[in-house]
């Protein structure tokens, strides 16, 4: 599906391992994701939750009584406008405009054709037939998303002529880049830099918005636990204070529960697609170069030779406990691990983090009419990413 509009030519994740896959994660890395960045965006990041938990308010004030919000939503509104701003200095998405962001709603399309299993994947000899219409869609979807990339960058590109600019956003530093032409380009073409950005959104975005839905899923599922998360932040920050990026690091039964939560529900189940690129042995199989190869996080998080009572959701299990998600311990990789191991971690960490400890500071969580922790809904749908199947509705009551 990506080869359309010539995806593959700039996608920092479809990059064949070489010189520019390199340059890419190391401009990222150092533009993006160092700490000095990460500490340098707070405000950023501040502005696009207060706006998240206004909406949320607002959209409870008009709901029926009794019945819930769709609270991803929303957190995935304040990751899509996170990037926005990070990457081009701009709110993309916002619930309250009736004609939502095209830019947005492109993106959106993308990622949920890409997310849907292609029958064509397993009988390649239906390919041409696009018997589920994804293709088409994928392409329709993908071609709008790149030509309003298009007009940013040309809109881009004349404030910078006329000097209007004030902020430099990572598009200033792709627009600006110049290399050696050995082992990185001299400059990049216009396509590159809009599939790179387009990629961010897509690998940033409902990744975050995601592993939020599922812990606060858990959390209603198990209301022992919520009543532990909420009584340690009650304990760090003070009831009429905001919840704080820097209250994270004090929060640690808080960070156990995202780590349970990834372990059982990585939004990517399989990793990315992958290949050898050299024969390689592994495990006494034989794996002859260029191997397609998949990486079943969901299996291995759920693996009983690896954990205790594996189906249990027991945040408690990482208190005291050296296990991360940093790609050091392979029994725990919803971000992948190696070379190819997420490159946003820092900032996927950090927001998902920020965003699950401002809903549960901010409101008190209930199940709507009819529904209890028994019976929420957990199916998940089956894809490239674990969404779950019916969006998680829930009532916020101000705490
Ligand atoms: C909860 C949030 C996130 C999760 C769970 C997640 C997970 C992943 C996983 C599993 C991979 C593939 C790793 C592999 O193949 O071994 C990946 C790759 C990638 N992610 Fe993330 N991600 C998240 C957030 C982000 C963010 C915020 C960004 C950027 C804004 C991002 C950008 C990327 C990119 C560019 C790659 C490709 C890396 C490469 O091939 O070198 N991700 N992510």
């Amino acid at each position: 599906m990506w080869v359309h509009n010539n995806y593959y030519q700039g996608s920092p994740a479809l990059a064949r391992y070489g010189p520019f896959w390199r340059f890419q994660r190391r401009i990222c890395t150092v533009e993006m994701f160092v700490h000095k960045k990460i500490s340098e965006t707070v405000p950023v990041r501040r502005k696009c939750v207060d706006n998240m938990l206004k909406w949320i308010e607002k959209a409870v004030n008009s709901a029926e009584k009794g019945s819930g919000i769709e609270v991803t939503r929303f957190v995935f509104l304040a990751s899509f406008n996170m990037l926005g701003n990070l990457i081009l200095s701009k709110d993309l998405a916002d619930p309250e405009s009736e004609e939502a962001s095209e830019f947005f709603n492109a993106v959106k399309g993308i990622m949920e054709w890409s997310g849907i299993p292609n029958v064509s994947d397993i009988f390649p000899f239906l390919r041409k037939f696009d018997l589920q219409k994804l293709r088409k869609k994928m392409t329709r979807d993908m071609g709008k998303a790149i030509e309003i990339m298009s007009m940013f960058l040309k809109e881009r590109e004349e404030e910078r002529k006329k000097g209007t600019e004030k902020r430099r956003d990572f598009l200033d530093v792709l627009l600006e880049f110049e290399g050696t032409g050995k082992d990185e380009p001299a400059k990049l073409s216009e396509h590159e830099i809009k599939i790179f950005i387009l990629e961010m959104f897509l690998a940033g975005s409902e990744t975050t918005s995601n592993s939020v839905e599922w812990a606060l899923t858990e959390l209603l599922r198990h209301p022992e636990a919520m009543a532990k998360v909420k009584t340690e932040i009650s304990k760090v920050i003070g009831p009429n204070e905001k919840f704080e990026e820097s209250d994270i690091e004090n929060l640690p039964y808080m960070q156990s529960v995202i780590k349970e939560s990834l372990r059982l529900h990585p939004p990517l189940p399989f990793l990315l697609p992958r290949a050898t690129i050299q024969d390689t042995k592994f495990m006494g199989y034989d794996v002859p170069k260029g191997t397609r190869v998949l990486v079943n996080a969901w299996a291995i998080g759920r693996d009983p030779e690896c954990w205790d009572d594996p189906m249990s959701f027991k945040p408690e299990r990482f208190l005291g406990s050296k296990l991360d998600v940093k790609g050091q311990h392979y029994e725990l990789i919803p971000f992948g691990a190696g070379r190819r191991m997420c490159v946003g971690l820092p900032l996927g960490h950090r927001m998902m983090h920020f965003a699950l400890g401002s809903l549960l500071h901010e409101f008190k969580w209930e199940l709507p009419d009819g529904v209890s922790p028994n019976s929420i809904d957990m199916n998940e749908s089956m894809g490239s990413i674990t969404r779950k199947r019916d969006s998680l509705k829930v009532i916020p009551k101000k705490a």
